[in-house]
Order: structure tokens, then C-alpha cells, then sequence
């Protein structure tokens, strides 16, 4: 998908919700335990539910790999199931040595067919540019997460630059790909970041997660990350797809999607630059 189809379809929804598919064996209800593949089957309610306000959905690969084969099986029956002209992104947070980096590209372009695979940036140049030779397919590599731990390291300083590690990795990688095919993550708890981010990163599509559950922001990420084709995908997992766990959960989940659309639809009106 390139980004006038993702604004394209931004702009007819009035939405930039990505629904995060983090589909736990443990946490979806009971009833659909005697399916064939249960992860599938609530994906599928999930996808029908959300479809209208989403324009994008994130697998986090992490709950499908963790079930070994079927896992896999139910995320590729998944993939085939979201809508055309739907953004897909494999939340894989992949990145090695570079002929290793494009086996993880061939598996998640190739292979799976999605337009992003998140890749942490720590290797460097070789470990990312494997992912960045796919036409039409996107790098949305970390930027600054929204994670305690994101103290650790990214946020130190690097003194003869007087900036810090963060947006190095923001402004450097800017030299191996254009913004047709990267993009950055930014924890919605960090909203207080954005306009540092925006300076670094002006036209970049940016992937914000942790609205919902993380208690990030809306409105504070609309307002300092938004931009003049919106150039935000805001992504809620575990405050949509577990709003409910009983008979209702598809119609709970319906409910949720259709709550942040509504603010996100008024944001655009607002802030669109
Ligand atoms: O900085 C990051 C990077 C990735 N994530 C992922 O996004 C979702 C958030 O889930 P919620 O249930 O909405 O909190 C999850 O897959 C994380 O692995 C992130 O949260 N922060």
C-alpha cells in the first residue's frame, strides 16, 4: 500500500485506528475454546466488528509464533481475512545481520504478503535496509518506545550531537529510506515527545501505540503528532479486543473502535495541518 492509498483510505473513514490483534489463548472467552481454531475465530468476530473504523490491524507476532505451527496457520488465515485496502502490520520487531534481516523480510513480505514488519534499528544500516528493498512495503522502525525500559537507552544523550539516541535513530535512518516506505514508533505515553519527534520526522507516517490499556492519550497525540496527511496509524490492542469476554465481545469491541474513531474523525476536523 503506498501512503496516498493509506491517507486515501484515512480520509474516508475519518479514522487512523489500527486495531492490534495481541489475540491471547488464555484471555479470549470460553465459547469459542471448542472451535477448530478459536484465534482465528475471534480474530475473524474482531476484524467484522472493527472493519468500518479501523484502516489498519497489528498482529503482534509474538502471541501467534508463541502457539508454533497453528499459531502460524491461524495469523496467515487472519492476514487473508482483513479487508483489501486495509493496512496490515506484522508487529515483529525484527533486525539482525543483513542476510538474516532478508529472511525476516522474504518471510513477512514474501511469504506472508503484509505492507509493514516493525524492526528495531539497534543493528544498524544492514540490519534494516534488507526490509526497506520491498516496493510498496514499509519499515516501521522504533523510534521511542512507550515502555518504561525506553529510559535505558533511548533516551540517553549523545553530546556532540545534543540530541538524543532516540532521534538519532529517527534522523539517521532517514538516509537509507524515504518516507514512501519508513516509518517510526512512539509510544502514546511519550506525547510530550511528539514535537521533537515532528521536527526530526516531518512528513513520516508515525505508529503510536499505547492509547487504551497504556493510558496514552488521544488527544495529545493527535494534537502534537498530526501533520498535513495526518501521518498517524494509533494503535489499541487490549482496550478493543478485550472490552468483553463473554457472548458480546464482538459487539463490545465494535463499541470500543467506534468510540476512538469518533474522537479520532473530530481530531482530523481539528488538527489535520
Ligand atoms: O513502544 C511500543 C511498541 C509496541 N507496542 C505494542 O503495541 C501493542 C499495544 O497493546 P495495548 O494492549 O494497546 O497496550 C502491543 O502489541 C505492544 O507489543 C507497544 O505497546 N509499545
Amino acid at each position: 500500500m503506498t501512503r496516498k492509498d493509506l491517507f486515501e483510505q484515512i480520509q474516508s473513514k475519518k479514522s487512523y485506528l489500527c486495531v492490534g490483534l495481541d489475540t491471547d489463548i488464555n484471555k479470549i472467552p470460553k465459547h469459542l475454546l471448542d472451535k477448530e481454531d478459536p484465534i482465528f475465530e475471534f480474530n475473524k468476530a474482531i476484524i467484522d466488528a472493527t472493519k468500518d473504523y479501523a484502516v489498519a490491524y497489528k498482529p503482534n507476532i509474538a502471541f501467534y509464533e508463541a502457539l508454533g505451527a497453528s499459531g502460524w496457520n491461524s495469523l496467515q488465515k487472519t492476514l487473508e481475512y482483513i479487508p483489501e485496502n486495509t493496512f496490515t502490520i506484522s508487529d515483529a520487531k525484527r533486525g539482525d545481520i543483513g542476510n538474516t534481516s532478508s529472511l525476516y523480510a522474504r518471510a513477512f513480505f514474501e511469504n506472508m504478503n503484509f505492507d509493514s514488519v516493525t524492526v528495531a534499528p539497534y543493528m544498524g544500516e544492514d540490519s534494516v535496509k534488507p526490509f526497506l528493498e520491498f516496493k510498496n512495503k514499509w519499515v516501521i522502525l522504533l523510534g521511542v518506545t512507550s515502555n518504561q525500559g525506553s529510559f535505558d537507552f533511548q533516551h540517553l544523550r549523545i553530546k556532540d550531537k545534543n540530541r538524543s539516541l532516540f532521534e538519532e535513530v529517527i534522523i539517521k535512518s532517514q538516509e537509507w529510506g524515504t518516507s514512501d516506505q519508513l516509518m517510526f514508533v512512539v509510544g502514546a505515553t511519550r506525547a510530550d515527545l511528539l514535537e521533537k519527534v515532528r521536527k526530526a520526522a516531518p512528513d513520516h507516517f508515525l505508529l503510536v501505540p499505547g492509547v487504551g490499556a497504556q493510558g496514552g492519550s488521544l488527544e495529545d497525540v493527535s494534537k502534537y503528532g498530526m501533520n498535513d496527511h495526518c501521518g498517524l496509524l494509533v494503535n489499541s490492542s487490549r482496550g478493543i479486543i478485550y472490552s468483553s469476554n463473554g457472548e458480546d465481545f464482538a459487539e463490545k469491541a465494535k463499541e470500543a473502535a467506534k468510540t476512538l474513531q469518533m474522537e479520532m474523525s473530530e481530531y482530523l476536523d481539528k488538527y489535520l495541518g
